[in-house]
């Protein structure tokens, strides 16, 4: 039966109508009201670090085997808050507000362990939209970059993203880098109007000192599988040896084993509880930061008041319009504040080589999602550059202006 009733119900059928002609952009779409929820996509690569031990702890370990069986336990925790915490505290997915070319998302994590990590999030594209992040512990030279867009297609009242983008983490002590690729997702529960996300197909993880993992995911009904369903398998690149496997449930508990001996259980419900992530009050935010720039949407939004949410949302949506517009009278184009895109980088192509080359040698398969689309308009890299001009105060001026420029547009 429907969780929905009276007008919601109703505006949810015409939702759902509306869903048939989905053109892919998932951005596009006017969803219902009460599905829209005042986090703007932005804010989505705080999912990767909610817990800063665990990020940092493959720093620590000296056995390069152990370390890769760390990295693999790191990224399976960061599902659960990546594809179903929006669920478990809003009670459905929801959908997010779609980022404005240049939109910051600044932050930091204090742990009284691991000390502080700190997070960059730049909507780097508008169309299509492209989220880039760095997030890095000094302290223990722990560093995460990425990027990632989304393709969506709309089959049998399921909405089917593919990511686009990677995720490479770097560990400085150890010289060593991971190429990890990005889940493809589906959302499930359209019909009911308590829409949520499954994934699904295989991901990988291969690191420079010759790991290898293959993570596949299935759902419920998946061979009598229970929703959520994970099978991570970590592989010596050399020997081809499987080194251990990771399976359960990416959203409750997740069982390590070396051969058939289990070894350990870990889940990331209330006994791992996630670090809160630090940032300014709103304030002293920079205009382009996310929460300041959409705080008239956020509060009408909290109100329930869809009308003023619709006129300070086009207020925004309006505003970039008329910058794009003037930039290209100009000839001028958006600085992106922390990232550059560059056609390829050397480290991601010798690892993505090394991983194609296992799975066909060594696993027999084809090799998984390396046929997407790893690039959207181009490779998103950090620009530490950039990154210091800005702490240093060098770029003080430009980013007064861009904030300015923001400001006056909007108003
Ligand atoms: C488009 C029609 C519509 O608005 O339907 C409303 C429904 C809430 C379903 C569509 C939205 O579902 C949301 C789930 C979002 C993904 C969740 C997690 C991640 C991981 C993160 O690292 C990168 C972003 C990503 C893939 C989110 C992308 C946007 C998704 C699919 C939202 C959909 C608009």
């Amino acid at each position: 039966a429907s969780a929905l009733t009276g007008t919601a119900k109703s505006t949810w059928a015409s939702f759902l109508k509306s869903i048939a002609s989905f053109n892919g952009d998932l951005a596009s779409m006017t969803a219902p009201p009460f599905i829209l929820s005042k986090t703007s996509l932005v804010e989505y690569s705080a999912y990767w670090t909610e817990h800063p031990k665990l990020f940092v702890a493959p720093a620590k370990e000296a056995d390069p085997e152990k370390r890769a069986l760390l990295v693999l336990k790191w990224f399976l925790s960061t599902l659960k808050q990546q594809y179903s915490s929006r669920s478990e505290k809003l009670g459905s997915e929801k959908k997010p507000l779609n980022p404005f070319l240049g939109e910051l998302f600044l932050g930091h994590w204090e742990d009284e362990e691991v000390g502080k990590t700190v997070l960059i999030s730049e909507q780097v594209s508008h169309h299509p939209p492209v989220t880039a992040y760095s997030i890095f512990n000094e302290k223990h030279g722990v560093k995460l970059q990425g990027y990632n867009g989304q393709k969506a297609g709309f089959a049998s009242m399921t909405i089917n993203v593919k990511q686009v983008g990677i995720a490479r983490l770097r560990l400085e002590k150890w010289d060593e880098e991971y190429l990890i690729t990005l889940p493809a997702l589906h959302i499930e529960g359209l019909v009911y109007g308590s829409p949520f996300v499954e994934l699904e197909k295989s991901t990988i993880i291969q690191s420079s000192t010759g790991f290898f993992a293959k993570i596949d995911y299935a759902g419920k009904g998946w061979v009598g599988g229970k929703s959520n369903s994970v099978t991570a398998e970590l592989y010596d690149n050399k020997t081809g040896k499987l080194l251990y496997t990771i399976s359960g449930q990416w959203t409750k508990e997740l069982v390590v084993k070396k051969a058939k001996t289990e070894l350990e259980r870990f889940e990331h419900g209330e006994k791992n509880p996630t670090t809160a992530l630090t940032i300014k009050p709103i304030e002293e935010q920079d205009p382009l930061e996310s929460r300041r720039a959409w705080a008239k949407v956020g509060a009408a939004i909290d109100k329930g008041d869809y009308d003023e949410t619709g006129i300070e949302k086009s207020k925004i949506e309006n505003a970039q319009r008329e910058l794009r517009k003037k930039e290209k009278e100009e000839g001028t184009a958006w600085e992106r504040r922390y990232f550059t895109a560059v056609d390829k980088v050397d480290e991601v192509d010798a690892l993505v080589e090394r991983a194609g080359k296992f799975m066909k040698g060594v696993l027999g398969i084809t090799p998984v999602c390396m046929d997407e689309p790893a690039k959207t308009n181009g490779v998103w890299v950090f620009d530490t550059k950039k990154y210091d001009d800005v702490v240093s105060g060098r770029k003080a001026e430009e980013v007064r202006r861009a904030g300015e420029t923001v400001l006056e547009a909007t108003e």
